[in-house]
């Protein structure tokens, strides 16, 4: 029975780390119940119950451990390359080169208060992993702690992937472990106080202004809703403005090309959600705007795309338009809903196949009895007073 292999989530990545390297000793695998987990698909448990293990891999597939069927894990290979890669060390490696001081556990930009603390020989514990740097992404976060030490040659930092698990008690309670792992005199740093300009400016490397962040724009409702319309009109928009590049990601368009051969059952729907979420957070990652107009009726496939975007560093607004059933279906433009009526059409969204209302939406809108322009207009307000694209018209215009 060949061993399964398993791309972990982030989180668990940073774990399986921790894991390898001692930080979360004595613990030497992942728990069945929390906070360290591994969470296999059920047809990986099935293979892993029967092979006696399962390998994680990065995402390129290279096998990084294998984890027993007790949850302990042993290492096959580094997970070696990342940005800063030299920053992350094991609590043994920085035990024996310490050159003395104490540690300090670093999880935001330090200000020129803590910096001033930092007054011999110390370690900067750098808490960067998924989820855990506030109001930073992890490499961000160290960028701006190389930054801030720059001209420090005894202060090393030291990065420590210890990612968020969702409750801030039981984070605490693993910071706490974690950093005692790697030094007996840990403190906290204040955290008061402004940032020196040179950090200030690193931050600012990391998170730009939020009219300049990349953007991903998501319609998400009924078949003849009006998502495209409305995605259309919002795309021209932008184009007449000028000041920003866009990609349009539409439903029936990305199925003829990115998702050609992709059906409509829950799994092929899936795919297709996270494939157009994938590329549009390629997008705002180089800080662009992506609009896209699926039916995307899953609320947990829109979240994984939410992730993705905001892991990219982009903003994502969601625009649930609204339009009930019964007005899509007078529309029926393309016919589709008299087919699926008629039993023509399998697995028709709000007919035979179920819609998840989302309850994040940034903009709610029903276009009901509404022209394009007045719909369009509660998703300009939405995202003007959201501060991330101002495209309403100036009033000498209007
Ligand atoms: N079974 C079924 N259910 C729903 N829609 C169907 C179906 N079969 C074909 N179509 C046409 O495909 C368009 C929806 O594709 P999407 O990629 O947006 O759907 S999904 O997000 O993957 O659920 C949808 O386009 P829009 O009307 O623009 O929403 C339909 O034209
Ligand atoms: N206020 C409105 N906003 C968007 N579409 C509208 C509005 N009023 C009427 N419609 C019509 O509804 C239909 C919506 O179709 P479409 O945009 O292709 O929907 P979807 O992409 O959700 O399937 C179009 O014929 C459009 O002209």
């Amino acid at each position: 029975m060949p061993i399964p292999q398993h791309l972990p989530t982030p989180r668990e990545l940073d774990d399986l780390e921790l894991l390898l390297n001692g930080a979360l000793a004595p613990r030497t695998g992942f728990d069945p119940v929390g906070p360290v987990t591994l969470a296999l698909p059920d047809g990986v448990a099935d293979a892993a119950r029967q092979a006696g293990a399962v390998e994680l891999t990065d995402a390129e597939g290279t096998p990084l451990a294998r984890v027993a069927a007790d949850g302990t894990v042993t290492a096959l290979a580094p997970q070696d390359a990342r940005p800063f890669r030299r920053l992350y060390r094991a609590p043994t490696e920085v035990r024996t080169e310490s050159s003395g001081g104490p540690a300090y556990v670093v999880r935001g930009a330090p200000t020129a208060d803590d910096l001033a603390l930092l007054d011999g020989p110390a370690t900067l514990l750098v808490l960067c992993g998924h989820g855990t740097p506030v109001g930073l992404s992890p490499v961000g976060l160290l960028r701006v702690c190389v930054t801030a030490v720059r001209d420090r040659d005894d202060i090393s930092v030291v990065a420590v992937p210890l990612a968020d698990h969702g409750d801030a008690a039981v984070d605490e309670e693993l910071a706490v472990r974690v950093a005692g792992a790697y030094a007996d005199d840990v403190r906290a740093l204040p955290g008061t106080g402004p940032l020196t300009d040179e950090v200030a400016a690193a931050v600012a490397l990391d998170r730009p202004p939020r009219d300049e962040q990349g953007l991903v724009v998501l319609f998400t409702g009924l078949s003849g809703s009006g998502k495209s319309t409305l995605a259309r009109a919002l795309h021209d928009l932008v184009v007449e403005d000028g000041r920003r590049t866009v990609t349009s990601l539409d439903g029936d368009v990305v199925r003829r090309h990115l998702s050609a051969g992709l059906g409509f059952s829950r799994e092929d729907r899936e795919t297709n959600i996270r494939r157009i979420g994938w590329v549009a957070a390629e997008i705002a990652r180089h800080r662009g705007l992506a609009i896209c107009s699926p039916i995307a009726p899953f609320a947990q496939t829109r979240a994984d795309v939410r992730g993705y975007v905001e892991d990219a560093g982009g903003a994502y607004f969601c625009v649930h338009v609204a339009t009930p059933l019964e007005e899509c279906e007078r529309r029926d433009r393309k016919g589709l809903y008299a087919k699926a009526r008629a039993g023509e059409i399998p697995d028709f969204t709000g007919i035979s196949s179920p819609y998840e209302e989302p309850v994040d939406a940034d903009v709610r809108v029903d276009t009901t009895g509404r022209s394009v322009e007045d719909a369009l207009g509660d998703v300009l307000d939405g995202l003007a007073s959201a501060g991330l694209l101002d495209l309403r018209p100036h009033p000498e215009e209007s």
